[in-house]
């Protein structure tokens, strides 16, 4: 594959473009990376064939497969368009997996044979959209891969997949790799790229800055230059503090708890307490049920009330609404990004974190702007404050969806997988920020990630759901 001064053309749902003077990338697999918004992502959207472009690019060989963010949001829009539970008056979980397999290959045996060694055989007819994060980033890999690739276009295919499926698909693309297939394989964090990727390109500001060969890359200032955060400054002080709970009043307390959908159980007899003052990790595998267990906490799942919780002084199901539970949580999750889809520039989309809205319905005040912008600044992003959150890449609507949580000081701060599309120095900068918080005893964490952060799991306690 040959790219020689390509510039992408920015179009109705993308505003930036990048530019590739030439880079020859001679039938090698490579690894791609670069900080938030340098154009890595603009880079498999153009070559997936959904940017046009000037430019030569030549040598790409079909049938290409793409999985990407993009890719799994352009399948969760459809599905969405496609909702029929008005119609059907039950709720429409989508297509199942077997016919979202079924629409690349109509080989039966192909596709349960891939189910099977991803892990989701017993979710062969489930609907897409009942999938946890994880099962649905199995299935788009399974789409691409059914599609026999001879070029693959891969954003961090193993976020979100447990320690299991993680070591399965990196030997599997390991193999691909080394048979012929050709990976373009773009990573937020230059530390996530595997070992035996020998070839890594950087951009830099919509722009290939270097491609080269791994032992030369490495040795580059541009490579230090992409691990180097540091924030020394104290985190913005907090507006308001939450009313105190009375001394043994728990933060969140589940008894004999248990979630199921039809037969399918997720957890039974759970019985957990969080303390004034701790914080957890929970972790798992894919399809264990920690989402479903944030959403009992935070009031979004039906089966809150079928169990017996008392959280923040509060026995639910005892006429408390659900802004006495929203109001004292700070959530991030991908379920957040994917529905916050109001039309907002950035701080606004910041201060809708102090009403727990998606968008702001009511007058905002200075002090609440002042403080928002405090902390824009304080993550250096300070100028984006008037740009539309939509025209953000998909790292930076995540890191102003962290500032959104961490703004109104929540008593408990809940960060489902937070640090997903981060580049190393966000990831970074979040990490110093939750430990200040945590440490001042400002915020509890609740924290769900199949990543190991020893820096912060030195403060955590760990809750571990069974598969
Ligand atoms: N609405 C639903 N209908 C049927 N099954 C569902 C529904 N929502 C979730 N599930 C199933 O419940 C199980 C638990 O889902 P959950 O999202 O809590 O898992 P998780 O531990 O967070 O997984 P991951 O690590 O992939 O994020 C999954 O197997 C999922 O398919």
């Amino acid at each position: 594959m040959y790219l020689s001064s390509v510039i992408s053309l920015p179009n109705r749902h993308v505003r930036h473009s990048i530019t590739v003077t030439d880079w020859n990338l001679s039938g090698y697999s490579w690894a791609v990376t670069g900080r938030n918004n340098s154009g890595k992502e603009l880079l498999l959207e153009l070559l997936a064939g959904h940017l046009d472009m000037q430019g030569s690019l030549t040598g790409m060989n079909g049938p290409v497969s793409v999985v990407s963010f993009a890719e799994q949001q352009r399948l969760v829009e459809r599905e969405i368009k496609e909702d029929e539970s008005d119609l059907i008056d039950e709720i429409d979980n989508g297509r199942s997996v077997l016919a979202l397999m079924q629409e690349v290959t109509n080989e039966q045996n192909k596709c349960e044979g891939l189910a099977e060694k991803l892990g989701l055989s017993a979710l062969i007819h489930h609907g897409f959209r009942s999938l946890s994060t994880g099962e649905t980033r199995k299935l788009i890999l399974a789409r691409a891969l059914l599609k026999r690739p001879n070029t693959l276009l891969l954003h961090d295919p193993y976020e979100g997949l447990d320690i299991n499926a993680t070591q399965y698909v990196d030997s599997l693309l390991q193999q691909l790799s080394r048979s012929g297939v050709q990976l373009i394989y773009v990573s937020d964090r230059p530390s996530d790229i595997p070992h035996w990727l020998e070839h890594i390109a950087v951009f830099e500001t919509g722009k290939l800055a270097l491609a080269a060969d791994k032992q030369s890359v490495l040795a580059s200032c541009l490579w230090q230059s992409l691990t180097t955060a540091h924030q020394s400054s104290p985190c913005p002080t907090p507006l308001e503090q939450f009313d105190t709970l009375a001394i043994n009043e728990p933060i969140f307390e589940i008894r004999s708890g248990q979630v199921s959908y039809g037969n399918n159980q997720v957890f039974k007899d759970l019985n957990w307490r969080i303390e004034q003052g701790e914080n957890w990790r929970v972790i798992g595998p894919n399809g264990s049920g920690k989402t479903t267990l944030l959403k009992l906490i935070c009031g979004d799942h039906p089966q809150c009330y079928s169990n017996w919780i008392r959280q923040f002084g509060m026995q639910r199901g005892n006429g408390e609404t659900i802004w006495d539970i929203k109001r004292r949580i700070g959530l991030v999750n991908a379920e957040l990004q994917l529905n916050y889809r109001v039309k907002v520039n950035v701080i606004t989309a910041v201060i809708s974190g102090y009403f727990d809205s998606v968008g702001v319905y009511r007058e905002i005040s200075q002090c609440h702007k002042n403080h928002a912008k405090n902390w824009l600044d304080w993550f250096g992003i300070a100028e984006l404050a008037n740009q539309p959150f939509h025209g953000l890449s998909y790292g930076q609507q995540r890191l102003v969806l962290i500032i959104r949580a961490l703004v109104k000081s929540p008593l408990l701060l809940i960060l489902d997988e937070p640090l997903q599309g981060l580049d190393e120095s966000n990831a970074q900068l979040v990490l110093t920020a939750i430990n200040r918080i945590i440490e001042a005893q400002v915020s509890q964490l609740l924290y769900v990630s199949h990543r190991d952060e020893p820096g912060l799991h030195a403060h955590c306690q760990v809750l571990s759901l069974a598969p």
